[in-house]
């Protein structure tokens, strides 16, 4: 079976190919209130559809000035695209590169049109040009991408590394007398041309799309998982990575550790300072604290101002000299805020796996008895979780002591 292709069939054909795609950006866009780069993508892809518009009606303008200006919008559009990419990957954005490329590629166009004339050269130079600002597009997606994200990135990185490749075969083909003299005329090598942009113009849409799919669907996973306030895991997904952790640690017959920790006194700050600064005094807290942290350590915000911590591998005396660094560290020197000095001390219960099992509701209950303790028995303290069978016995007399300390301190 032989198929008939024809090349203007084909040009209008890409061109509706690039409106659909640039439509189904823009409508992305719109609704991606804050999402960075598909706005750059829309913007990018509607230069290139009017660019190629203006290249397949040539005649709509004098001759030599569509050209001119197809080219040039096309360069810009693929300079705007990558700056898209750079501002979903939150690099800076110059915009110089558009601009600049878009002007190069006129007044090469321009140099080429009218005082030499040479269809070759404006071929050549006009595909190695959009060859390379594919090979930027493709080097921004390929390298330094965030490993959550790295599959929507390669899919779109590799095929516009197409699309540069195929561009550079043009240049090289229109070069060595492969491409048709007429702009618009057929050949083998237009058609293939024209249908791997066209496949790959599909594609690329698509990856963009997917791309800020993967970083929404990402940004709501975090939003869900995190408390807003502190960055710290919330309850819910504190419990369940705790758990995970413990399981493994269960497995490997590893110890681990659970801290439990509550600012003292905090209630003083809020009244005295204001619920802001108290916000702001929770951020700089939980700062101190993870300065103090591994990377497989967990940090959670159980509720108010407590948290609670997991620390994987470490046995009872290690975690005690852990939450003992990060009481110093919090209590070490007042924080500075908005011109306050304000004071401020944990209080740290610690239970371990040796101790307390792997169970998470024992080790929770352990540790908030040890904090209990280390409340009742003054503040700004750690306290290790007792063998079980003492802990009972040591919790009457300890609730009446923090009773009586309560009372005083009110
Ligand atoms: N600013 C601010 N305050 C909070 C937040 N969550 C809880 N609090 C306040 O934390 C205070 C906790 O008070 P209490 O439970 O009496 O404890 P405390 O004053 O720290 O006393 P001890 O825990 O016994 O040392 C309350 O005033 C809460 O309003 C928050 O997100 N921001």
């Amino acid at each position: 079976m032989s198929v008939e292709l024809d090349i203007t069939t084909l040009a209008i054909t890409l061109s509706l190919v690039t409106l659909s795609m640039t439509l189904l950006l823009c409508m992305a866009a719109w609704h991606a209130d804050n999402q960075q780069g598909l706005r750059h993508w829309a913007l990018g892809n509607s230069a290139l559809m009017l660019g190629l518009l203006l290249n397949i009606n040539q005649d709509y303008l004098h001759h030599g000035l569509s050209v001119i200006l197809a080219n040039g919008l096309m360069a810009g559009g693929l300079g705007i695209i990558w700056l898209g990419i750079r501002a979903f990957k939150g690099l800076s954005q110059p915009r110089a590169v558009p601009i600049a490329s878009a002007l190069l590629m006129m007044l090469l166009l321009w140099l080429l049109r009218f005082p030499i004339d040479s269809l070759v050269a404006r071929v050549s130079i006009s595909s190695l040009g959009f060859a390379l600002l594919c090979l930027l597009c493709s080097r921004e997606l390929l390298i330094k991408v965030e490993p959550p994200l790295r599959g929507a990135y390669w899919f779109t990185g590799i095929l516009t590394l197409l699309c540069c490749f195929g561009l550079m075969v043009r240049a090289i083909a229109s070069l060595n007398d492969a491409m048709p003299a007429q702009p618009m005329a057929d050949s083998p090598l237009q058609h293939l041309t024209l249908l791997a942009v066209m496949v790959a113009q599909i594609g690329i849409a698509g990856g963009f799309i997917l791309m800020s799919h993967y970083r929404s669907t990402l940004n709501l996973r975090r939003l869900s998982e995190r408390d807003a306030l502190t960055g710290t895991l919330n309850r819910r997904s504190f419990s369940q990575q705790a758990q995970a952790q413990l399981e493994h640690a269960s497995q490997t017959q590893q110890p681990i550790t659970l801290i439990m920790l509550d600012a003292d006194h905090f209630k003083r700050v809020n009244d005295q300072f204001g619920h802001q600064i108290g916000d702001a005094v929770l951020c700089h807290m939980v700062a101190r604290i993870r300065q103090q942290l591994r990377s497989d350590d967990l940090l959670g915000r159980f509720g108010g101002e407590e948290f609670t911590l997991i620390l994987p591998g470490l046995n009872t005396h290690s975690a005690g000299q852990v939450a003992e660094r990060i009481r110093r560290s919090v209590g070490l020197q007042p924080q500075e805020l908005a011109d306050h000095e304000v004071p401020l001390s944990i209080s740290l219960g610690v239970a371990c796996s040796e101790h307390h099992g792997y169970a998470f509701e024992t080790l929770l209950a352990a540790a908030d008895a040890a904090l209990y303790r280390a409340k009742a028995m003054g503040r700004n303290r750690v306290e290790l979780a007792r063998h079980p069978s003492t802990d009972q016995e040591d919790q009457m007399a300890l609730r009446l002591l923090s009773q009586f300390r309560h009372n005083l301190d009110v």
